[in-house]
């Protein structure tokens, strides 16, 4: 028998030195081979020398042309001519700044950020994040594609190596920010394999947003577009009302307010007109609704019976319009010649979640449901506004097709408010800072990508320049209803 050796000898440690396979070829082929070899690699340096000018055209045609000018005219009218581009670009950004900012301002930096930073330390930064894949052959790292600078932020869009997901970069934006020098990364996921990095620098949304003046008239005003806030791309935060639902998450003090009272605000010239009745539940003893009762035609200010028949009556009248518009019209109108009704349900979950009668909390969830369901087609639209998104709170969250998510403690209360994926499109309500109440990652049905905005900041005095707006002589469709008498809670 064979004696085993007492230890096995250590498996050879060194790389086997590579040598390129045409080194090995004979020297006539190597001379036959030659031009064609010459000519591919001219080929790839074309192609190269035109992805660089195709990425920094800026960077590369502008000291081209300099020198151009240089070689065939001289010093001076190389200098005249950087003095007129000076001029021309400040005659532009003084005469259109949006426009010089976008095509000018931000194409340089986008240029310049791309060659300074994102190109310079890329393949480090993949390597130290452990984003590449070494294998036999090589190795696979995710390729920068585009970058577009645009002052507050820089969008990065890269190409996934394969069999690599977004979560592994989702669990790499800290790691990215601080090399890339950003404040915070976000990642959005585009399509397969590619997503888009946003290193952002500051916060555009971090001033409040003024509320604008209140309109004379409810004839600019569009229910399927109406002018919440400010987007954080510097775009009006549009909200759909008819044909929608809308529910308003957030922790207590997130702004949930301002959402309601911003929207209130848009409404107000609507509701004079008659065009839009509002009608109000708020469980809180009227800490919310109770600043401005007077523009609501009905209002509840607890969670108890009153509140109960209300949803009932908003119900009922959502299924005996449905009944008259059968076969006549598929949505609510302004020819119908009835308002569209806003129900505003401030605390939703103190009606349908926290209510201890049992039989009043039914009740309250089988109208809700009625409403949230059936009332898009016949104009009964709820704005409800909840602190926790659970499903044992809000079982039916799906009904709303507008959600607002404003600052949440969990990176999963943004799933239950947004719905599956829409985090990782980017939407951290969980990351809001608490220095920004008002600013919200809000969700529409149909729209792909979700957007980060902030409410306008509707402030007391606002408020009362509202409540005096309501009551004004020429305010005569409906009669609102007396300040509202707390001891009973209701007030209609
Ligand atoms: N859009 C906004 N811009 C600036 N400040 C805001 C904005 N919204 C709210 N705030 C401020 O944040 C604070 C809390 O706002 P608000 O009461 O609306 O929060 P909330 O979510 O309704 O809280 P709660 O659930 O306790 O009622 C208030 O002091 C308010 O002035």
């Amino acid at each position: 028998m064979r004696r085993r050796p007492l230890a096995e000898p250590a498996p050879l440690e060194i790389k086997r030195p590579q040598v390129p396979w045409w080194v090995l070829l004979p020297w006539w082929a190597l001379l036959l081979l030659s031009p064609f070899a010459l000519t591919w690699w001219a080929l790839l340096l074309l192609i190269r020398v035109l992805g660089l000018l195709c990425r920094y055209p800026v960077m590369f045609v502008t000291p081209l042309a300099g020198w151009l000018v240089y070689r065939h005219f001289g010093v001076w009218p190389l200098v005249l001519g950087v003095l007129v581009l000076v001029n021309v670009l400040a005659l532009w950004a003084g005469l259109h700044w949006a426009s010089f900012l976008r095509h000018a301002w931000y194409r340089l930096g986008s240029e310049w950020r791309r060659l300074t930073v994102y190109a310079r330390q890329w393949r480090t930064v993949m390597r130290l994040a452990d984003l590449v894949k070494e294998t036999k052959s090589g190795e696979y790292r995710p390729k920068l594609r585009a970058v577009r600078a645009e002052g507050w932020r820089d969008r990065v869009r890269v190409r996934m190596i394969p069999a690599q997901a977004p979560d592994v970069w989702e669990a790499r934006r800290e790691n990215l920010a601080h090399s890339f020098g950003a404040h915070s990364c976000r990642v959005r996921v585009l399509r397969p394999r590619t997503i888009e990095l946003d290193f952002v620098h500051r916060d555009p949304l971090a001033r409040p947003v003024e509320t604008p003046v209140l309109a004379e008239d409810a004839q600019g005003l569009d229910l399927k577009r109406i002018t919440v806030g400010r987007t954080e791309t510097g775009k009006p935060w549009r909200v759909r009302l008819l044909g929608s639902q809308l529910l308003v998450v957030g922790v207590p003090g997130a702004g949930k307010g301002s959402v309601l009272w911003a929207l209130v605000w848009q409404l107000a010239p609507a509701v004079r007109a008659g065009l839009v009745r509002l009608v109000g539940v708020d469980p809180k003893g009227g800490m919310e609704l109770g600043q401005c009762p007077e523009i609501f035609d009905r209002i509840v200010f607890d969670n108890g019976p009153a509140a109960v028949e209300l949803l009932e009556q908003i119900a009922a009248e959502v299924k005996e319009r449905a009944a008259r518009y059968r076969g006549v019209r598929r949505l609510w109108a302004r020819e119908t010649g009835e308002p569209l009704t806003v129900l505003v349900v401030d605390e939703l979950a103190d009606v349908i979640a926290y209510q201890v009668d049992k039989n009043l909390r039914e009740r309250a969830t089988r109208a809700v449901q009625t409403i949230t369901s059936q009332g898009r087609a016949p104009g009964c639209v709820l704005v409800g506004l909840v602190q926790d998104p659970r499903k044992e709170i809000v079982g039916f969250r799906h009904l709303f097709s507008t959600r607002v998510a404003l600052r949440l403690d969990e990176p999963q209360q943004v799933d239950m408010v947004l719905g599956d994926g829409v985090r990782l499109r980017g939407a951290a309500a969980h990351e809001i800072s608490e220095n920004t109440p008002g600013v919200a990652w809000v969700k529409e049905d149909g729209q792909r990508e979700p957007v980060r905005a902030r409410a306008f900041h509707v402030t007391d005095a606002n408020l009362a320049e509202l409540r005096e707006y309501a009551t004004a002589a020429d305010a005569t469709v409906h009669e609102f209803p007396a300040l509202p008498d707390c001891t009973d809670g209701v007030a209609a």
